[in-house]
């Protein structure tokens, strides 16, 4: 069963107030405002409207275009597109597909007559500041738009003319791309790309950005329309895009080409984007370079969706969930991934394959003490500062019993060891606190007396995370402590469940402090933990410097 016998658009007009005509055929038009020029006769005159009709409510636009399920492109990436850039989206659809980020597999059309009852249906109640038309599959549904525009004259139309996905399949009727050509009179912006371009100027499709612009200003000329000519198909590094007016005069934006796969509806977002940005800043070289500025940062954070294994969609709301708080574990997990390479090289350090093994010289290993005794007294007092800092007592207990165990429990663990040791290692304890100890120490201090509880806690956290790590995978590697390991039993109290078990609760605590703080702050505990993630790195491997 289709749309349109499921429900006859007669049968269902639209409850609109009671002054307002209900039925689709017997609407009146809505009279242009008098001082909006109509789009055929002077499109370039609309940059420079009265500042009074600027709405101060969030612009109203309206995307008349066809359904993407996969929500990369067509009405869901203009909604996305539209709210992105601060305007209240609305939609007409014009055609259904079956539609992945690989291809598209089939479209269905509804009734045109049930098109026409939802643009007359949504005119006859709503102002709307802006239209954005995508996908029109067929001659009928083009019909359909192109008197509805004309009834209405809303004050900014983009016109993005889709023809053919990205994929390569074909969204509109051979005989519909003819009849496109009529709704340029009811557009003031056409943003073709360069097949569709091709089409449009009635040529092949240029091969170069010159003979691109030439095709614009042909086209632009011939129908009295703001061109945006558009640089994605350009094979090579580079990705402009150029406005060109009805009398030629060019406007162009230099842009890269940003490597990616995800390019699945940046046209879409791209003309809907514009329309709606178009709507305040009534100058569409303004509004061009304030979405492209935009969508090329879409595209850069598009990897992050991860969406099908096709051409992807781009992000269009990077910037929102850039400053949003994090999901529970987001945060952490990340911080984590990032330090990904400090963890390898820790396992890969000499210091560390030779201290499992038992085979690390006991220099080397009296050095480690003595520095980290150092280290450990400074880090005490950074723990107690985190206490200090605590916003509920639980972190406040937990900050001081880690800054309690770190003056007690890991120095007397210390002091057994060299008092076992005591001859050639007195040089070690009577030792100055060494460079790669002192930057570190230094780093924690400055989060401690500088910083917000979440930097300081940041800065503490790769202590406990990465010893409790090497602790954990090196474990079943060694030798037990009763085959007389060297270093066994400091090794056993890292390996150690209560130890474990703090890093779990640090990193909780951490965790629950980047949700409750901001994104500038989040960013600082960022690196804060990557720094004090590299100290640790190069303080396994001080010892072997320092010999
Ligand atoms: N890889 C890319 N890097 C940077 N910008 C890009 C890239 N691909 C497309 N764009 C930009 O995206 C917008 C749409 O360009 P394009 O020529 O691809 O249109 P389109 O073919 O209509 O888009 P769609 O892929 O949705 O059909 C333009 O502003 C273009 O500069
Ligand atoms: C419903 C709909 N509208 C437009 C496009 C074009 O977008 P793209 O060229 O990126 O596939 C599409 N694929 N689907």
């Amino acid at each position: 069963m289709n749309g349109s016998s499921m429900i006859s658009p007669t049968t269902t007009p639209a409850p609109a107030p009671s002054s307002t005509p209900t039925p689709a055929s017997t609407l009146t038009p809505a009279p242009a405002p008098s001082s909006t020029p109509t789009p055929s006769n002077v499109p370039s005159s609309r940059s420079v409207p009265s500042s009074s009709s600027v709405p101060s409510a969030p612009p109203r636009v309206l995307s008349i275009a066809g359904s993407d399920p996969s929500g990369g492109a067509g009405i869901q990436a203009d909604i996305k597109s539209i709210s992105a850039m601060g305007g209240y989206a609305m939609t007409a659809i014009t055609a259904l597909t079956v539609q992945n980020t690989q291809g598209v597999q089939s479209v269905h059309v509804p009734d045109a007559a049930f098109l026409s009852a939802q643009l007359d249906s949504l005119s006859a109640d709503i102002e709307i500041d802006a239209v954005k038309i995508g996908m029109l599959p067929t001659a009928d549904v083009i019909r359909v738009v192109g008197e509805w525009l004309g009834r209405v004259r809303p004050a900014v139309v983009v016109l993005d003319p889709v023809m053919v996905a990205s994929s390569g399949d074909s969204l509109v009727e051979q005989d519909a791309r003819l009849a496109l050509l009529e709704l340029l009179d009811h557009a003031h912006l056409v943003t073709p790309n360069l097949p569709e371009l091709g089409v449009l100027v009635g040529e092949p499709e240029a091969q170069s950005w010159e003979s691109a612009l030439l095709q614009g200003k042909r086209l632009a000329a011939r129908r009295g329309i703001q061109v945006l000519v558009k640089g994605g198909h350009l094979t090579g590094d580079e990705c402009p895009d150029a406005l060109v007016g009805p009398h030629g005069a060019v406007t162009e934006l230099a842009g890269m080409k940003i490597l990616t796969g995800n390019t699945h509806g940046t046209g879409c977002s791209l003309s809907s984007a514009l329309a709606t940005v178009q709507v305040r800043s009534l100058d569409w070289a303004l509004s061009l370079r304030q979405v492209k500025e935009w969508l090329t940062q879409a595209l850069e954070h598009s990897d992050d969706l991860q969406v099908g294994k096709g051409r992807g969609p781009v992000n269009h709301f990077y910037s929102l969930w850039s400053t949003a708080s994090p999901l529970p574990g987001a945060f952490t997990q990340k911080l984590w991934d990032d330090c990904a390479p400090v963890r390898a090289a820790i396992f890969e350090l000499p210091f560390i394959t030779e201290l499992v093994h038992g085979s690390l010289t006991e220099a080397h290993f009296a050095y480690y003490l003595a520095q980290d005794a150092k280290y450990l007294n400074a880090y005490s007092r950074v723990l107690a500062r985190a206490g200090e800092l605590a916003p509920t007592e639980n972190e406040q207990r937990f900050w001081m019993e880690g800054a309690h165990n770190a003056l007690e429990v890991e120095l007397s663990l210390h002091r057994d060891w060299l008092s076992v040791h005591p001859v050639d290692q007195a040089d070690a304890i009577r030792a100055e606190m060494g460079p790669v100890t002192k930057h570190y120490v230094d780093h924690l201090l400055a989060a401690a007396f500088a910083g917000s509880y979440g930097e300081v806690v940041a800065a503490v956290l790769p202590c406990y995370w990465l010893y409790a790590d090497v602790a954990r995978v090196l474990a079943p590697e060694r030798p037990g402590i009763d085959g007389g390991h060297p270093y066994g039993r400091w090794l056993d109290s890292y390996a150690d469940e209560a130890f474990a078990t703090s890093a779990r609760t640090a990193v909780e605590i951490l965790d629950v402090a980047a949700r409750r703080t901001n994104a500038a702050d989040r960013q600082r505990m960022a690196s804060a933990f990557a720094y004090s993630a590299q100290c640790e790195l190069d303080f396994f491997d001080a010892p072997r410097l320092h010999s």
